[in-house]
């Protein structure tokens, strides 16, 4: 099942530079792994804005739920996901 997923990150200036440094970095090594292992397939930074959009290829609702849920910068993302079914012109 795939999904486009737009994850808009703000965080808080009480979280602190050095914090948000390593959540960061936790972050891309988490989305690093779910890269490799295939469920989440590509990811593109919205030009002039601290914001992604991502494509997941993943089993259910529920296995992208885990993953979002689970994404470190959770807590200070505004997270919307779309549901991607075959188009009827689609050749491939
Ligand atoms: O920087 C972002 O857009 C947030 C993010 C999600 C996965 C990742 O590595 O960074």
């Amino acid at each position: 099942m795939l999904y486009l997923v737009r994850m808009d990150v703000d965080i808080p200036d009480a979280v602190g530079l050095e914090e948000a440094d390593a959540l960061k970095a936790r972050e891309k090594a988490y989305s690093q792994e779910l890269q490799r292992g295939g469920e989440w397939v590509g990811i593109w930074r919205v030009v002039g804005e601290y914001a992604n959009y991502s494509l997941f290829d993943v089993d259910s609702h529920d296995r992208l739920h885990e993953i979002l849920s689970n994404l470190p910068l959770f807590p200070y993302m505004t997270i919307q996901v779309t549901a991607l079914a075959t188009h009827p012109s689609a050749i491939g």
